[in-house]
């Protein structure tokens, strides 16, 4: 299927996915190519659990990342579907990532996953070397062998074998401007997130634009309010509380009586434990806790937002949601 145009270079657009093992730099990854915060990051593993799409929009193609939560062996209801998930998203895409940190050999999850990806025969794959700041060129080196093997031994041809740092692209991307690739001038890092999304391009479908330009991210705005809340209370507790907290925005409005000029959103949100003994936890002495949460995430919502909100948060028990399908479904998994 082609479509005839007169420009030499046809518009191209379509999904790609960024898949690894937890903590492999997908979410970053995806940031840093989209140039705003639309999927959730943090220092631990497993906190993406939506699908959160980035588009990246230029003149010739529309690049839409569709983010994954990472794929591993499950051992409770929610990890059944977390992989569901990803092995869906596999199969819709036209482009996958498959993600492997530089500063980590590869290992028996990378493996779990290539041998999965292995069996997806149609789309193209695209090996990225993740967060290449962190080694030597020498480690790089090898790392970039090691996946080209992995590849060889497993049956999976790489359309590419890719090294990016997404952290030294948040200071070059600023130099580039004009879409140079910044490729060489003793740079490593420099364009490298860039160059990527020039590797990808060419494999999408030819097709017109799938997005209207200036959408970052079709996930609803309260799905990224819940993640945003969710990744609040998180801190600081996660030894004590690994996965146990879900977040569920009920209503996000617009106050009635505002001036035009002085808009506020009102939010009352959720925050769901497994157990009454969790609440303590997430409360904490005189409600200090929950204070701090609520000002810690409405400052990232005003931020997302654009408007002053007004975050109202319950903290309810819901026994054990993890293991429980209806509880599931209500919680939006
Ligand atoms: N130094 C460095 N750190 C990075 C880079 N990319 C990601 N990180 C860090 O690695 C950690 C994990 O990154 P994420 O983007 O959350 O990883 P993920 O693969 O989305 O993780 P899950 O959501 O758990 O699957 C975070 O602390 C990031 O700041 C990079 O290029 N360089």
């Amino acid at each position: 299927m082609s479509v005839r145009t007169d420009s030499p270079a046809p518009h191209r657009a379509g999904f790609a996915c960024f898949v690894g093992r937890p903590n492999a730099g997908k979410s970053t990854l995806t940031n840093a190519l989209v140039g705003t915060k639309v999927a959730i990051t943090s220092t631990r593993p497993q906190t993406t659990r939506h699908t959160v799409r980035g588009i990246v929009h230029r003149p010739e193609a529309q690049l839409v990342l569709v983010d994954t939560p990472g794929l591993h062996k499950p051992r409770t209801l929610l990890g059944e579907r977390l992989n569901d998930v990803v092995r869906t998203t596999w199969a819709e895409v036209d482009v996958i990532g498959f993600c492997l940190p530089a500063d980590q050999k590869i290992g028996p999850g990378d493996r779990y996953i290539a041998t999965e990806l292995a069996g997806i025969k149609k789309t193209p794959k695209v090996a990225i070397v993740t967060k290449t700041d962190l080694v030597d060129s020498k480690t790089l080196a090898a790392q970039l062998i090691a996946i080209d093997r992995l590849g060889k031994e497993l049956g999976i041809e790489w359309a590419e074998i890719i090294p990016v740092s997404a952290v030294a692209a948040e200071v070059a991307e600023e130099e580039l401007g004009g879409g140079t690739s910044g490729k060489g001038a003793g740079g490593r890092e420099a364009g490298q997130v860039s160059l990527l999304a020039d590797l990808l391009v060419p494999l999408l479908p030819e097709s017109p634009a799938l997005y209207p330009e200036g959408d970052l991210t079709d996930e609803p705005e309260q799905v990224m309010v819940a993640e945003l809340i969710r990744e609040a209370a998180l801190e600081g507790v996660r030894d004590e509380l690994p996965h146990s907290i879900a977040v569920v925005v009920e209503e996000m409005l617009p106050r009635e009586d505002r001036p035009a000029d002085k808009p506020l959103v009102d939010i009352h949100a959720n925050v769901y434990i497994e157990r009454p003994s969790q609440k303590g936890i997430v409360i904490g002495p005189k409600g200090k806790r929950l204070k701090e949460v609520g000002v810690k995430s409405r400052k990232h919502i005003e931020a997302l937002l654009g408007t002053p909100v007004f975050l109202d948060l319950h903290v309810k028990v819901a026994k054990d949601w993890q293991r429980d399908p209806k509880q599931l479904r209500r919680l939006g998994f």
